[in-house]
């Protein structure tokens, strides 16, 4: 059964980068999706915004929806304070298991905690079974029609915080315009756009930060 393109990046990772070693890990990836095949990490570019979004909620819970290959779970991880955790969904078990070997490799598996399902199935779950309070910041990188839904139900479930970072890749390319329109509309949130550029890529994209007011 021949490989597919998510096994083609583990593989190189695993043959490029080092072992315990989250940065070789994004290098290699970036490397492999610029020269090899496309694929649809935040890269790097995006990947700064995402660093430096990380680093002002210096967040004690984190959660990202949309796992894909681990790429931004590694980046995120490797900023979190000891004792710290990020918890990442993936709803494809494809994507999910090669994930899990990325992560294992880049030695965040301490850090990271792999939930595979469907979004809207999860969230309601991460009071009672993952013993989450409040979520300090959100990576949203799932299928951008989710994104409102999910944001909804976020608040729904008691999960922001006055304070809460919500930080939303591709809002121009594919696009989540439901969503840039719900957050920027809502005296709930507090928003700022991030002109970038879709991963690998000369085509305009851009991230948006939502901060929850409360
Ligand atoms: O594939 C699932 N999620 C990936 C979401 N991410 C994206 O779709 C995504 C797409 C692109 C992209 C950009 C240009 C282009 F030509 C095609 C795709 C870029 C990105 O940066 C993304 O993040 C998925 C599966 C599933 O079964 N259930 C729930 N989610
Ligand atoms: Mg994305």
């Amino acid at each position: 059964m021949n490989q597919s393109k998510e096994q083609r990046i583990l593989n190189f990772v695993l043959q490029n980068a080092v072992r315990g070693d989250p940065c070789s890990v994004v290098d290699a990836i970036d490397k492999y999706c610029s020269q090899k095949e496309w694929a649809m990490n935040v890269g790097d570019e995006k990947g700064k915004i995402l660093d430096k979004t990380v680093e002002e909620a210096n967040p004690s819970v984190a959660l990202e929806l949309g796992t894909y290959c681990g790429y931004s779970a590694v980046r995120i991880s490797r900023l979190l304070k000891a004792g710290a955790r990020l918890l990442t969904v993936e709803f494809n078990p494809e994507f999910a298991a090669v994930a899990k070997q990325m992560i294992e490799f880049a030695g965040v598996q301490d850090k990271v905690k792999l939930l595979q399902g469907p979004s809207e199935e999860i969230i309601p779950q991460l009071k009672k079974k993952y013993e989450v309070d409040t979520l300090d910041f959100v990576f949203l990188d799932h299928w951008k029609d989710r994104y409102t839904p999910d944001t909804k139900l976020l608040q729904e479930c008691n999960l922001l915080r006055k304070g809460s970072i919500l930080l939303a890749d591709n809002v121009i390319f594919p696009g989540a315009p439901d969503f840039l329109n719900y957050v920027r509309k809502s005296p709930h949130f507090q928003c700022t756009n991030y002109p970038s550029h879709l991963e690998y890529m000369q085509v305009e994209d851009a991230m948006e930060k939502a901060v929850f007011l409360g």
